[in-house]
């Protein structure tokens, strides 16, 4: 099955009534396929793999995750099942906030009103709030964007497209807003090692609407912003602390060490839902730690002897001092002004 033969827009998480259909995003760029999600376990295990991935995208999957959660559970006693549930999303993965975010709300709705349809209309107003926001984040991103030149070079790290969120993405949303406008030149894409979301995924989403993208190896950054070939740098978030910290793939902060030194503004792409007021600083921000064998091997194929040490966190956070907006559905703030800013638009 191709893509171009499947959808228009990129829809990683889609709800059909009975069961969520997942765009397999392990096997993009070579392989488009869907899998069906039938059980809360299912669900999880898709997030934990990563068929799913990307922190809005996680936690509208996490969402529908608790709707398969009170279909399967007994009628007894269904609340107690669907907390089990919620503990077993949260325990996929620790470092994007989205999922916390998501679950909590489910779980909120269940407790105050318990149906299946009530928690069915929760979840889809999740995922349509979602594409809704990134669209919101595309056109306050374009506006943030440098004035000159004309027409943009801007480079992301990983995926923060589509593919990561209901769609349209938060980073790649401000990309396509500033394709649509005539503003984009080009598209530096790192190909983020070791899961390659960068040039598996990002330069999938690009290629397919035909928007110009070039993908560069992790070493490459300080080379090509150091020429002067990058006017901005635009990526997304997995947490975002009050003070502005945030986490991002690893990788992310190394980007903006070199932003900063060459004077390229490096912007943040998020929504709301991705920061998280509790954490007073990216100090106290969960870095996952994943399986060394995402970087023994690619395709099977080892990249190393087989008895050596591998150190695997899947995100780094970038301090706020390195940060020159961070684009949200309601507007850009500077890192200090986030908190503020927050407390108005999230009434904390
Ligand atoms: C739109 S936020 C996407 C964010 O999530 C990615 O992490 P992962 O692929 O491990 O889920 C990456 O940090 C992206 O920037």
């Amino acid at each position: 099955m191709t893509f171009s033969a499947v959808q228009s827009e990129i829809r990683p998480v889609q709800w059909n009534g009975h069961a969520c259909v997942l765009i397999d995003q392990t096997v993009l760029p070579g392989i488009y396929r869907t899998i069906e999600i039938r059980t809360s376990d299912q669900m999880a295990t898709a997030i934990r793999t990563m068929i799913v991935r990307g922190a809005p995208a996680i936690g509208v999957a996490a969402a529908f995750g608790m709707v398969l959660g009170w279909q399967e559970a007994p009628q007894d006693d269904p609340i107690t099942h669907l907390e089990r549930v919620a503990a077993t999303l949260r325990a996929t993965r620790p470092t994007a906030v989205n999922l916390f975010w998501a679950i909590d709300r489910m779980l909120t709705v269940a407790r105050r009103e318990p149906s299946f349809a009530r928690l069915e209309r929760e979840a889809t107003a999740i995922l349509e709030g979602d594409i809704a926001t990134c669209r919101a984040i595309g056109e306050h991103g374009l506006l943030a964007l440098p004035a000159a030149p004309e027409r943009l070079r801007l480079l992301t790290h990983c995926n923060a497209g589509a593919l990561a969120t209901a769609g349209y993405g938060t980073a790649l949303g401000v990309v396509r807003s500033a394709h649509r406008e005539g503003r984009l030149e080009r598209v530096y894409a790192d190909e983020t090692r070791p899961r390659l979301q960068g040039a598996r995924l990002t330069a999938w989403e690009l290629v397919h609407e035909r928007i110009p993208v070039t993908v560069l190896a992790d070493t490459m950054a300080a080379h090509v912003i150091g020429r002067g070939l990058v006017d901005a740098v635009v990526v997304g978030a997995d947490r975002i602390a009050a003070n502005g910290d945030t986490a991002n793939k690893i990788g992310t902060c190394g980007v903006a060490i070199i932003a900063k030194h060459y004077g390229v503004p490096f912007f943040v792409a998020a929504p709301w839902s991705t920061v998280d007021g509790n954490l007073p600083s990216g100090d106290q921000i969960p870095i996952e730690q994943r399986d060394s064998e995402e970087m023994r091997a690619i395709e099977g194929v080892a990249l190393c002897p087989q008895d050596v040490e591998f150190y695997n966190p899947a995100f780094d956070v970038t301090p706020a001092p390195l940060i020159t907006g961070i684009i949200v559905e309601s507007g850009v703030y500077a890192p200090g002004e986030l908190a503020a800013a927050g407390q108005a638009q999230l009434g904390r």
